[in-house]
Formats: C-alpha cells, structure tokens, sequence
C-alpha cells in the first residue's frame, strides 16, 4: 500500500516547484490582520513517520500560526479532562456550514455542532478555562512536550490582533452561554482560545507532534500514552467528518484522511499506523483552508497510497 519512501525528499521539492505559482489562487486571511502580514509565497511540507523519519521540503522548519489546528490539542485535552461528559455539550457531526457560522447555533439551542468548528472550540476552551488552573499554560507545556520542543511559542501580536478583532466568536461564546452552556467568564474562555490559536509552529513541529494520533494515542519516541487508543479514533473520525470544515466531504471523497486546517494556511493530515503530513502556505480558498496546503496533502497521499478508505 504504502510505496517505497526513500526517495521522499526528492518528491517533495518536486511537489512544492509544481505548486508555486499557484499562490495566486488563495488569498491570505485578513479577518485577523496580523496574519496578512505574512507572505502569500511561503511554502513547506513536512512528513514524519512513527518510525521515526521525518522529511521535508521548503519553508518547513519556519513557525506560522497554527489557529485552528489547535483545536486538535485541545480537543484531547478536554476529552482526557472531563470524558465523556464532554459529549453531552458538543455533538460530534459535519455542520456543513462555515466554520465561524452563528445560525445553526441557536437552532441547536447552544450545542455545537462538533469540536472542531469555532463554536465547538469555543466550547471545548470553556472546559479547559474551567478545569485547569492556569489553561493557557497548561495548553502551552502540553504543545511543547508532544513536539519535543521548548521553543514552542504564543506569538503575542497576533494574539492581540485577534483580540481586537475577535467579534464573531465573542458572539458565538455569548449566545452558548445563554444557552447555559459555558460555565466560566466569556473573557476568560476568549482569552484562552486566542491563545491557542496564536501558537506559532513549524510544520516539522507540528507534523511531530501529531504522531500520537497515528499511533493509538501513543507518542512513538517516548512510548508515552497521551490519550487513549478510543480517543485517537475518536479524534480522527472527527477530523474525518469535520476537520476541513464545510469542504471535509470532498475531502474524504477525493483524498481519505483525517485532517484539519487553520486560517494560518497549515494543513495537517493523520495518517493512522503510519505517520503525518503537515503543509503550509498561506492563501486560502473560500473554505478558509489553504489552497496550495490542501493540493500537496492530496498529491501526497495519491503517490504514497494514504487513502483510509482502500
Ligand atoms: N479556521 C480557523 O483557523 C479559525 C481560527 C481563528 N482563530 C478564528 O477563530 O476565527
């Protein structure tokens, strides 16, 4: 299934040359003005395996802002958190809206959709705000110890660029907790989630960290359990039926992995039993996932057979 991967690094360039003047494609996200300031010709793509390789082409080894690939980790942080009570405040199905949509909200009487979507993440940082002393500290030394790196950061200016910007989700939080479905401060919890997604990572680092997920919850340098074998599963049917938001179904029918995209232009894919994918480049399509990114997790996993679904 999985072709000879020797020659991997070669392939990989070859990919990024055959998608560079595709830039033009996508435009750069500027809902959050601190991430316009980022090039739109930025590239990189990195594979890891659980057996320890780890290769990659481009701008790979250059932190951007992860946003909501984020909400991967946190996620797993909840789920270790409070188990399955978290199911009774998050539903877990494609919401087939875009990701920051309010309607379906209140239709569904403050229950998200699923964890992924920024309702659901909103609620997910509630739980975490709730639960921990210090959430973002917490969130942060677990983002260092699953990439095995304390160089992991908060990027702070875009953090305070969301803040000031951060309307829609103050909104979406507002009306869950008129629901009675958030328990801490709204501030508290915004904070928070604006933390998270203000987290700069490399592609290598993220793709490391991921690793887990495609080991049954194990991290395969350490042996370290992080969550267990039914939450990896979990978390990548998620990502499967989720994960690339409204365009999660063309996803899974044209590439088959569980996967999920931040407005940063990262893209990472879960490739179970074998290792991640993560890419980078930042203009979006009207999805809000990386053109370019999503281009490269689908060569990718055509040439090297990756589909979950054979
Ligand atoms: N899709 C995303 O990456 C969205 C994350 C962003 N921080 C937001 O809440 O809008």
């Amino acid at each position: 299934m999985i072709k000879d991967i020797s020659n991997l690094q070669v392939k990989l360039q070859a990919l990024l040359a055959s998608q560079q003047s595709l830039y033009t494609q996508g435009k750069v996200a500027d809902y959050i003005p601190a991430l316009a300031e980022v090039s739109a010709k930025k590239m990189g793509v990195c594979v890891t395996t659980i057996d320890g390789k780890c290769v990659g082409a481009g701008d790979y080894q250059e932190a951007f802002s992860i946003q909501s690939i984020s909400k991967v980790f946190g996620l797993v942080m909840a789920m270790k958190r409070i188990g399955d009570e978290l199911w009774d405040r998050v539903n877990m199905e494609p919401s087939g809206q875009p990701f920051n949509s309010i309607i379906q909200l209140e239709w569904e009487k403050g229950i998200p959709r699923n964890p992924v979507i920024n309702a659901g993440a909103l609620l997910v940082a509630d739980v975490l705000v709730s639960h921990f002393s210090s959430s973002k500290l917490a969130f942060l030394s677990f983002m260092r110890k699953l990439a095995h790196d304390d160089s992991v950061f908060i990027d702070n200016h875009v953090y305070q660029s969301e803040l000031a910007h951060g309307n829609r989700n103050a909104a979406l939080a507002y009306l869950m907790k008129s629901f009675g479905n958030i328990q801490a401060e709204i501030p508290d919890v915004l904070s928070h989630y604006f933390t998270q997604c203000a987290v700069a990572m490399s592609c290598e680092q993220l793709a490391t960290s991921l690793l887990f997920l495609a080991n049954k919850g194990v991290d395969p340098r350490t042996k370290k359990i992080i969550c267990s074998p039914r939450d990896a599963h979990r978390v990548n049917a998620i990502l499967s039926t989720s994960g690339m938001y409204d365009q999660s179904g063309q996803f899974a029918f044209s590439i088959g992995l569980p996967a999920k995209s931040g407005v940063g232009g990262g893209v990472i894919a879960i490739v179970p039993n074998y290792g991640v994918i993560c890419t980078w480049s930042p203009p979006l399509n009207s999805f809000g996932n990386s053109v370019i990114g999503t281009n490269l997790v689908a060569c990718l996993a055509e040439e090297l057979g990756l589909s979950i679904y054979h």
